[in-house]
């Protein structure tokens, strides 16, 4: 779990490049969906897109943010399920059905969560056993008021999470972060100085800022840390009154785009070849160039534990 992460690595120098896992090569599959106000078809459609990505190869699954549910505040709390009653969780338990029968790794996009009057954004990543491996609860909820143009206010109905979330997987070191978390270098340095190799964000930026700011903020927290970067997001046209950017990605350490798409309802597939981050800190080495002498990321817990 993160937190145990934070204290294992407290002590390492700041940019550390990763180790490579054993596994350099693999494809990603970003499904782009659809969402309707029907649950269950959410479900079902995720279920598909997700096995047809296994189909094409894919051996990691990323899905959008809010894929069971429209995005707006009012429907979170009708459509959120609490993932200790796994029963009664009906998109908890597709993942981790589909993971397993597949034998893939999932990131399960973000789908309201219930825990006891609190609701969060959250994402599950399932393992190929089908077990879940961790999950993140979005760390910075997104509030904006831009007048004449969109105003939301997340924090009006969910939860902000409190803990960072890297995933050992058969496929790397994988951090996670949900839409508007991708805003925050410091969250993308601190995965990348504790070895991540990809940071996923499940992400649906509106149509305001995504044109903006979608593809600038996923390069650059991929060029300035050198790690890939995957995001997915929801279809635009999905129901609710939050017109969706869309435009799922894959980018490169070097900031480039490997692979994108438009708003429709899509998947992208894409090969994610680690030794490329290697390739790259070979030939710009940032992690040595740092002036650590002059300034230094510091974070909260390393301040916390006092080191
Ligand atoms: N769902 C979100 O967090 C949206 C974030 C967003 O659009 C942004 O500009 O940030």
């Amino acid at each position: 779990m993160a937190q145990s992460h934070a204290s294992e690595y407290a002590s390492l120098p700041h940019s550390v490049p990763p180790a490579l896992p054993k596994i350099e090569k693999f494809k990603v599959g970003l499904c782009q969906l659809s969402v309707s106000y029907d649950k269950e078809k959410n479900i079902a459609r995720a279920r598909k897109a997700i096995q047809n990505a296994a189909k094409r190869g894919a051996q990691l699954v990323v899905l959008p943010e809010m894929w069971n549910c429209p995005l707006s505040d009012d429907n979170f709390s009708k459509y959120a399920e609490d993932f200790d009653n796994v029963d009664a969780s009906p998109s908890f338990s597709m993942l981790a059905e589909v993971s397993h029968e597949q034998g893939i790794t999932i990131v399960g996009g973000s789908v309201p969560e219930q825990c006891g009057d609190k609701l969060y954004n959250t994402s599950c990543v399932f393992g190929t056993d089908g077990k879940l491996k961790d999950k993140h609860r979005k760390l910075h909820l997104f509030d904006a008021n831009i007048p004449g143009d969109i105003s939301f206010k997340e924090s009006d109905t969910s939860t902000p999470g409190d803990k960072l979330t890297i995933v050992d997987t058969d496929l790397g070191r994988i951090g996670i972060g949900i839409c508007h978390d991708m805003r925050f270098p410091e969250l993308a340095m601190f995965y990348a100085q504790r070895g991540v190799h990809l940071i996923c964000y499940p992400g649906a930026f509106n149509m305001s800022t995504g044109e903006h700011l979608w593809e600038l903020v996923q390069r650059a927290r991929a060029a300035d840390n050198q790690v890939f970067v995957a995001t997915c997001s929801p279809a635009r046209g999905s129901s609710g009154c939050y017109m969706i950017w869309g435009h799922s990605t894959l980018v490169g350490p070097f900031g480039e785009i490997i692979a994108t798409t438009g708003h429709e309802e899509t998947t992208v597939i894409a090969e994610i070849d680690y030794s490329i981050i290697q390739l790259r800190r070979e030939n710009l080495p940032l992690y040595r160039q740092r002036r650590g002498d002059i300034y230094q990321f510091v974070d909260a817990h390393v301040l916390k534990s006092g080191q």
